[in-house]
């Protein structure tokens, strides 16, 4: 199964909030950010992108639920009035902005796209779904790595198709990723797509549906040449060094938010290493799903710390897995072992 339309619509969606969410920052204002109580930062960015994007998959595929981060408990909030009316100003602009080809308007999109507040926070809580390992459902989630959209670094607009448990469709938007890695200071805009068993392709933010995709395949490396791409905060980063060190490479890790990672090792290969700091931490199906298609699409390996398959089956969670490794087919087994030396 191809799934054209799931993978038009996911496409457009991820394009639409990435433009929102890079308009946003040129204006965001200290109080449209808050803290959620994990203690980690939301803006008005992940709540207007996470609405437009279910308001897009609920006019296409309602009947499909949607595993999303973000909800609406803090918006519904009488005296958060101001949010409200600002995040509805935002999804309104977003999904009103004139159709691009490839864009359909029964996707709720163009001039007669406009939502009222009751049903923009109605959609942000379409992501509430508790996920499960049968049937269909999306994961969404509207800026992946909030702390580096904050500070002007990577940040990522991610979407994944799963049937019974497993990814059929990823895709990955990163606004200030630049197009090509050999030129760091030019154009700068990526979206990132896969559907099983059709490969990966990258196609700029800009012209999504009109320029030619772009095939990637993971680079091999030699060991020496192998660079680790990992969390800013929350990793096991010195364990990472002592993995670099029995590795034998040579280049220096990059630490990075989001996973704009995951891309980056599409088109410079390299290891990600992702060991939270906290053995009890679950990672969230939506910080993995669409990136984990991507890598497999490229000729890649996704599994946990131990060398298991990230099972999406769940629940909100990836609770059957502690740790995240993704590398290239050539030397995912050589870091498994090594990790698994390493703790010994
Ligand atoms: N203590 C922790 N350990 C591991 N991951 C964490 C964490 N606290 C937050 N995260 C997750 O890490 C994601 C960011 O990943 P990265 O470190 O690769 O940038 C966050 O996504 P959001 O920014 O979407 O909330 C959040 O889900
Ligand atoms: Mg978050
Ligand atoms: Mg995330
Ligand atoms: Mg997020």
């Amino acid at each position: 199964m191809s799934f054209t339309t799931e993978k038009q619509v996911a496409i457009a969606a991820v394009r639409r909030a990435c433009a929102l969410t890079s308009s946003i920052f040129q204006h965001l204002h200290i109080n449209e950010t808050s803290i959620k109580s994990d203690e980690s930062p939301v803006t008005v960015g992940d709540f207007s992108s996470q609405a437009v994007i279910n308001t897009l998959l609920s006019n296409t595929f309602p009947e499909d639920p949607v595993v999303g981060e973000e909800d609406s408990t803090e918006l519904r909030i009488p005296s958060n009035e101001w949010l409200r009316s600002r995040i509805s100003e935002l999804v309104n602009k977003a999904l009103t902005s004139p159709l691009q080809e490839g864009e359909q308007p029964e996707w709720g999109l163009g001039p007669d796209g406009t939502v009222s507040t009751a049903q923009i926070l109605d959609m942000i809580d379409r992501g509430r779904y508790q996920g499960g390992r049968h049937g269909r459902m999306w994961t969404l989630d509207p800026i992946d790595g909030t702390k580096g959209f904050l500070r002007g670094g990577q940040y990522a607009v991610c979407l994944a198709l799963i049937v019974n448990a497993q990814v059929k469709l990823g895709v990955v938007g990163c606004p200030n990723l630049p197009v090509s890695p050999t030129e760091p200071d030019g154009p700068r805009g990526c979206i990132f797509y896969a559907v099983r068993g059709e490969g990966v392709y990258q196609v700029p933010i800009s012209a999504p549906f009109t320029s030619t995709p772009v095939r990637l395949r993971i680079p091999s490396r030699t060991h020496d040449n192998l660079r680790i791409w990992q969390s800013i905060g929350h990793t096991r980063l010195s364990f990472n060094d002592k993995v670099a060190e029995a590795l034998g490479t040579t280049v220096p890790s990059i630490s990075m938010d989001s996973q704009a990672k995951y891309c980056s090792i599409l088109r410079e290969g390299g290891i990600y290493l992702r060991l939270p700091d906290d053995i009890n931490f679950r990672e969230k199906i939506w910080d993995h799903a669409p990136s984990t298609i991507l890598i497999e699409e490229a000729g890649g390996i996704v599994t946990d710390a131990y060398g298991k398959p990230l099972d999406f089956g769940q629940d909100r969670t990836l609770a059957a897995n502690y740790g995240v490794v993704a590398a290239g087919k050539d030397v995912h087994k050589a870091v498994i072992e090594t990790l698994t030396r390493l703790e010994e």
